[in-house]
């Protein structure tokens, strides 16, 4: 395979910067199962102020957070209503079910965006004998699969209010939740308000190694902690990975438009290319989803041996991610060798 290759798998394979090595390297640490970590403590303290909640808990990746807000906002034999290709249905190795004992109920929404008419049919809230009944509405924003679509702001506040008007807790699978916040021109607390609990990553398009936090009321968090130390997620030492997630924080989210330039422009190159179907103007943030005419597991293979990775999601779609690790030129770059192989996979 040949040398400087170009990762277009995901944005989890973003590296620290130095700036998050060095404050690493140097991290105050203490015992974070006590509470102990001043890092830890102060990265919590500033996550749960930036989405204008009570409080937030550190967790090692962005499954455990979403699985430890499911379990708390639900009992077994209830349903966790979400979108048809939700990371929740189709991600985590069934965990609702083998942890929280719930069934899944999806709902095909529009791109990924759901809508309140769209839920209601599928809920089941009183007097049914023969349904689950529902415990949990779940949305993911920036939606993945569906190609990084962005649930705007209304719709957001729509969806609240109708869990909310059903007595229903709904929690925001915001892995990429400041990509949606950039794409939309407004912050996360805005974005998220009244969401019963959100999750999002550090790892991803804001760089940091490891991390997710899960925000939410003080005691949600509190019971969170406890939820997260039986799935054996109490961490000791771990400021030394917050202090690579403080810089993700205050440094990351302002460079994200960036990422989703970066992918119109792919999505631009993609879109000459005689087999494949994309439209640009689906491109919203830093995931770009397109169909091929051809194999997509042959031509993902093909590209490997030319230097740019992708992930073939079926097989007849690719997926590409950018990030930061992938500037305009090197992603100028993918488009030539994406057009090139692709003519050979006719
Ligand atoms: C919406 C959403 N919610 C949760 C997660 C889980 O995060 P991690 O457990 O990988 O930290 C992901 C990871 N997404 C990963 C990726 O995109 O490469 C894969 C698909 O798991 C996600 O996209």
């Amino acid at each position: 395979m040949p040398e400087n290759i170009i990762d277009l798998r995901s944005d989890t394979v973003t590296k620290p910067t130095p700036e998050m090595r060095s404050a690493m390297a140097n991290a105050e640490v203490g015992d974070d199962v006590y509470s102990e970590d001043p890092t830890i403590n102060k990265l919590e303290a500033r996550a749960a102020e930036l989405f204008g909640r009570e409080a937030s808990i550190f967790v090692p990746t962005g499954s455990m957070g979403n699985q430890i807000a499911l379990r708390l906002h639900t009992q077994p034999g209830r349903e966790v209503v979400c979108e048809s290709r939700a990371h929740v249905m189709d991600w985590e190795m069934g965990m609702a079910a083998m942890f929280s004992g719930c069934q899944l109920r999806t709902v095909a929404g529009q791109r990924g965006v759901l809508r309140w008419k769209d839920i209601e049919p599928a809920l089941a809230t009183s007097g049914l004998y023969y349904k689950a009944q529902t415990g949990l509405v779940w949305v993911e924003n920036t939606h993945n699969m569906a190609g990084g679509t962005v649930t705007p702001l209304a719709v957001m506040r729509e969806l609240r209010n109708g869990a909310h008007s059903r007595g229903l807790p709904i929690h925001l699978d915001g892995a990429r939740v400041f990509n949606a916040a950039t794409a939309l021109k407004t912050d996360v607390a805005t974005l998220t308000e009244g969401y019963d609990s959100v999750n999002f990553c550090l790892s991803k398009g804001l760089c940091a190694p490891v991390g997710s936090l899960l925000v939410g009321t003080a005691e949600f968090i509190r019971e969170a902690r406890m939820v997260r130390k039986a799935l054996g997620g109490g961490m000791r030492q771990a400021g030394i990975l917050a202090a690579a997630g403080l810089i993700a924080l205050e440094e990351m989210p302002k460079r994200l438009h960036e990422d989703h330039a970066t992918a119109r422009l792919l999505a631009e190159a993609l879109a000459k290319i005689e087999g494949i179907t994309i439209d640009p103007a689906d491109v919203e943030t830093n995931i770009v989803i397109f169909t091929t005419a051809f194999d997509a597991p042959a031509y993902v293979a093909a590209l490997k041996q030319n230097g740019v990775l992708a992930s073939a999601l079926s097989a007849h779609s690719v997926r590409l991610v950018t990030h930061r690790d992938v500037d305009q030129t090197a992603c100028l770059r993918a488009s030539a060798i994406l057009a090139n192989v692709a003519i050979e996979a006719h």
